[in-house]
């Protein structure tokens, strides 16, 4: 039986325990916290992060990192600017052939890099997968059908991991485009807080849909600028994430864009497209991307810029061919 240690118990860490223990694996869910654990493991359910959602009673929550010591697959699900530091932590104490699956859906800041290329460089030697696609966690920890892109440079590692993983409702897709998922995954928070914007402003459903099809565009040319395939992006991990994030008040970044469009008090929904926002453009800027949709969030979120002049700046873009 595999041995595995889903490191972050949050929602989506939560819910990947789930899915985890249901697929039949030893599951370990680690957090940072421990009074949470401890409440996790007397009240059964994630109080905090995924409310009324029975765990299955597989699942060790533990707040020990030497608990993960014997793993054979971590799954890293702390958010992107957290990545790096839980693993260096993991170095010391983790199996020098465990695998790794990250699930966050960011670009570090400081150094513009994808999750990947934080963990070949913190953990390097350990193989390393990518999971992306469009999964609020809380359908995802009640067994509703979800289907996910599970990418990995190397098909058959992907397709071992998907094998692994999947259940009756739970489908990973095996792909050898980590770089084109992984884009897509931090790309479409900054489209959902972009879409949030058009429906807090009451643009119409014109407006969002012309958003998430330019946005499809702007994120594919950013992932084929950094390596990736644009057929990835037809896929789970693009314009499915997109879709489902850029259409529902359930998304946290979606909502943020909602918020701020209708001056509601944003403070406590600062996401990981909010976070990533900058890193996206930079990275763009490092490849030559044009990314105006991107340009427009980050102006707004960080540079305090109006709303009006930035959507005026993108229908004022020239017209050209599709
Ligand atoms: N919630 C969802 O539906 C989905 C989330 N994701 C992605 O998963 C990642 C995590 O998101 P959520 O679980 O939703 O966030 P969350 O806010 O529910 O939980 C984050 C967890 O990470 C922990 N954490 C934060 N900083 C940490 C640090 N420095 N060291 C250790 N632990 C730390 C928190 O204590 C918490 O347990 C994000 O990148 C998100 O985009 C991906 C798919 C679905
Ligand atoms: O990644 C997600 C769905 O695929 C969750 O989206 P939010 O982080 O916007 O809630």
């Amino acid at each position: 039986m595999t041995t595995i240690g889903i490191v972050g118990a949050g929602a989506w860490g939560t819910a990947l325990a789930q899915v985890a223990a249901a697929a039949g694996n030893n599951t370990r869910l680690w957090g940072r916290d421990q009074e949470l654990i401890d409440t996790m493991i007397q009240a059964g359910q994630n109080v905090r992060y995924l409310p009324d959602v029975p765990l299955l009673p597989e699942i060790a929550p533990t707040a020990l990192m030497t608990d993960l010591a014997d793993c054979d697959l971590l799954v890293i699900v702390v958010p992107a600017q957290a990545t790096r530091a839980i693993l260096a932590a993991l170095r010391p104490v983790i199996r020098n052939n465990a695998a790794l699956l990250l699930a966050a859906k960011g670009v570090e800041q400081k150094t513009l890099a994808l999750m990947s290329e934080v963990a070949a460089q913190e953990l390097p030697g350990h193989s390393c997968a990518v999971l992306s696609g469009p999964t609020f966690a809380g359908e995802v920890a009640r067994g509703l059908p979800t289907a996910v892109t599970l990418a990995s440079a190397t098909l058959t590692r992907a397709e071992a991991l998907a094998a692994q993983l999947g259940t009756r409702s739970f489908r990973p897709y095996a792909s050898d485009d980590p770089i084109g998922a992984e884009i897509g995954g931090a790309v479409k928070n900054v489209l959902a807080i972009a879409c949030g914007i058009v429906e807090g402003l009451g643009l119409g459903e014109n407006a969002r849909s012309a958003l998430i099809t330019r946005g499809l565009a702007e994120v594919t040319r950013l992932a084929v600028a950094k390596g990736g395939r644009p057929a990835t992006l037809m896929g789970l991990s693009g314009l499915g994430d997109i879709t489902l994030s850029c259409n529902s008040r359930q998304s946290r970044n979606f909502s943020l864009g909602y918020c701020v469009a209708s001056g509601e008090s944003r403070s406590s929904l600062l996401t990981e497209g909010y976070y990533s926002a900058p890193a996206v453009l930079g990275l763009a800027k490092s490849l030559n991307v044009e990314m105006p949709i991107c340009e427009a969030v980050h102006a707004v979120l960080h540079d305090g810029a109006a709303l009006a002049p930035q959507i005026e700046r993108l229908l004022s873009r020239p017209l050209r061919n599709e």
